[in-house]
């Protein structure tokens, strides 16, 4: 279980991490999900006890990092694949590890053998492709057997099996009851491995939710109407709650609205139409609206946003 309450990060004026709480549940996958910059990796660096919050706290287990006397035990993470030195062997790197962590070295060979890097724990650690780099990382993060697991961004760069590989991995760290939150940019990636989703923009709580609530709203579709009176069928529209958008001159973007609403409320007001038709807008760009916009009307006006504001649900 992780749990952040009120957790802020500022690095002299920017505001990398803004009064966020959130927690995170064990036996599932939960994605911690935001734009570039959004305050991911500082709220993951503070989660682990590498970065000190400016206010606020976030426990593991019911405890900030600092206070777990066996921290390997508690909380196991892949923030950077390749920090492994580069002569060293698999097996060595992990040895070592184990070693200064005081674990036990047959759970070296376990944890290799559960990545599947078995046969190649005597090659140097240099010469691993990034997958490989990726499954050492995640061998050293389940050294300590920790019920608490960290990724960040773990499919960068990776192939399609490599990130087929790490998704189901995740997926049975979780079947085993264990907590796991891992960061993405990409709201298409989370929607196939997160149950959960604690969405972050510009530093502050956008959603916690689950994945197929938010990609329901996020993938909302909105009607394009053209019509020779457009301003009138907006007032129209807005009569019955429907907000559009102008597109241009004639034309009007009707969110959260079917073709069969607009078409209707058109007829009963004796509006023209020359064109009506369903569009839906990119997964990931909708994410971005939801993500930008909400964040930087809160900003701005110091309030609540209309959107999917499920937070400390
Ligand atoms: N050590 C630091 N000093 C100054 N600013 C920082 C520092 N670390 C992060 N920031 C700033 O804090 C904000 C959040 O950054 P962070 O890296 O946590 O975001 P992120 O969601 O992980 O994004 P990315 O996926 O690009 O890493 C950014 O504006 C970033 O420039």
């Amino acid at each position: 279980m992780i749990e952040a309450v009120g957790l802020t990060k500022r690095y002299g004026s920017t505001v990398a991490v803004n009064d966020l709480s959130f927690s995170v549940k064990p036996g599932r996958v939960t994605g911690f999900l935001g734009p570039n910059g959004a305050g991911k990796s500082t709220t993951m660096r503070m989660i682990l006890g590498l970065d000190r919050p400016s206010a606020g706290k976030v426990l593991v287990d019911g405890k900030p990092y600092q206070e777990l006397k066996y921290p390997l035990r508690h909380v196991g993470a892949l923030v950077e694949a390749r920090w492994v030195h580069p002569n060293r062997s698999a097996h060595a790197h992990l040895r070592w590890l184990a070693r200064s962590n005081d674990l036990p070295r047959k759970r070296v060979d376990e944890v290799l053998g559960m990545v599947g890097l078995d046969k190649v724990a005597g090659r140097k650690a240099g010469g691993f492709s990034l997958g490989m780099s990726q499954r050492l990382g995640i061998a050293a993060a389940l050294l300590g057997d920790p019920q608490v697991l960290l990724f960040d961004e773990p499919v960068n760069g990776l192939d399609p099996e490599g990130i087929h590989w790490i998704r189901q991995f995740m997926q049975r760290l979780a079947a085993e009851g264990r907590t796991v939150l891992v960061s993405s940019h990409l709201l298409s990636e989370m929607s196939l491995t997160a149950e959960d989703l604690v969405v972050v923009g510009r530093g502050e709580l956008i959603a916690e939710c689950s994945t197929e609530e938010f990609v329901n709203r996020a993938s909302d579709s909105s009607v394009r109407v053209r019509s020779p009176q457009a301003e009138q069928l907006a007032g129209l529209l807005a009569e019955r709650g429907l907000a559009a958008r102008t597109a241009d001159a004639q034309s009007l973007l009707v969110d959260g609205a079917d073709t069969e609403q607009v078409g209707e409320i058109a007829a009963a007001g004796g509006i023209v139409l020359h064109e009506l038709a369903a569009e839906r807008s990119s997964l990931e760009e909708a994410f971005m609206r939801l993500t930008g916009d909400s964040v930087e009307y809160q900003t701005d006006f110091g309030q609540p946003t209309d959107t999917l504001t499920t937070a400390g649900k």
